[in-house]
């Protein structure tokens, strides 16, 4: 891995094509301590061996939230590097090493990852915000040009609207905002694209209630099985017979 500072940063995006999710890997390059957020299964081979290949230590595997889409990639981390911890929002009321509080940071070497909830796509959301970089990473609070939806997992469109408003644009103008999806090829914005051009998020709080209460969207395919395994963040060991069973299933059907 090469650096030119000492307070340099090393940042991937990586991509999962299925789901259209976003893993990042952040490493602080002054001691080559590293996170990855919210990792996915499919791409835990890929990504162990980018971590392999930086030659870095990683520490924690962070999920924004308990998703619904996909089955996290931290359980399978976990097996590939041990000492690594995995990290979940207290809120989510699941099974992780770490359970963070709002107002908390997560630190890796001389990086620190500032917790703020931003409930509302489920409560346990939370938004990581790394100030001396000027980056935040949303999961599904906020995407581009477009917000989580609220009509499961105890969603609640005015939660979200006020987590938002309140958590993500308070941040300056000029922090990019990474989230955990996109679903037309965009991969970055900033709070100033967001607060002046997101077409939910514009509106005023009873529009936007009304927008999500009739999205009528059909459910996540994987919900059934990625929920329950994303309550234990993907340990096979912790999951019940009948989930661990689907996830190897469908993990094959995909080999
Ligand atoms: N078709 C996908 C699920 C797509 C979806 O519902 N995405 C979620 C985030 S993952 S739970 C979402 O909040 N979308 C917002 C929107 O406005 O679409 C599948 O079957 O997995």
């Amino acid at each position: 891995m090469t650096h030119s500072h000492p307070n340099s940063l090393v940042f991937r995006q990586l991509s999962e094509g299925v789901s259209n999710t976003y893993t990042y890997i952040l490493v602080c390059t002054a001691s080559k301590e590293a996170v990855i957020i919210d990792p996915v299964l499919e791409t835990v081979e890929r990504d162990s061996k980018l971590i392999n290949e930086l030659g870095v230590k990683l520490l924690y595997a962070l999920n924004t939230h308990v998703h619904a889409d996909h089955v996290t990639g931290t359980g399978e981390l976990k097996k590939r590097f041990p000492l690594m911890k995995t990290v979940l929002a207290s809120k989510a009321n699941a099974k992780s090493d770490v359970q963070v509080e709002h107002g908390e940071t997560i630190n890796f070497g001389r990086k620190s990852l500032e917790v703020r909830a931003t409930p509302g796509h489920t409560n346990g959301c939370v938004t990581y915000v790394l100030h001396e970089d000027r980056m935040a990473f949303t999961g599904d609070a906020l995407l581009i040009r477009g917000c989580g939806r609220t009509d499961f997992q105890e969603g609640s469109a005015q939660t979200l609207y006020r987590s938002v408003h309140q958590q993500i644009f308070s941040l300056p103008d000029d922090y990019s905002l990474y989230p955990a999806h996109d679903y037309k090829g965009l991969t970055c914005t900033s709070v100033e694209e967001e607060r002046n051009f997101n077409p939910r998020l514009t509106k005023t709080e009873d529009e936007f209630i009304d927008l999500m209460n009739n999205l009528n969207l059909p459910y996540p395919k994987r919900i059934d099985y990625a929920m329950p395994a994303n309550m234990v963040c993907g340990i096979y060991d912790l999951m019940d017979e009948k989930t661990r069973k689907t996830v190897e299933q469908s993990l094959n059907k995909q080999k």
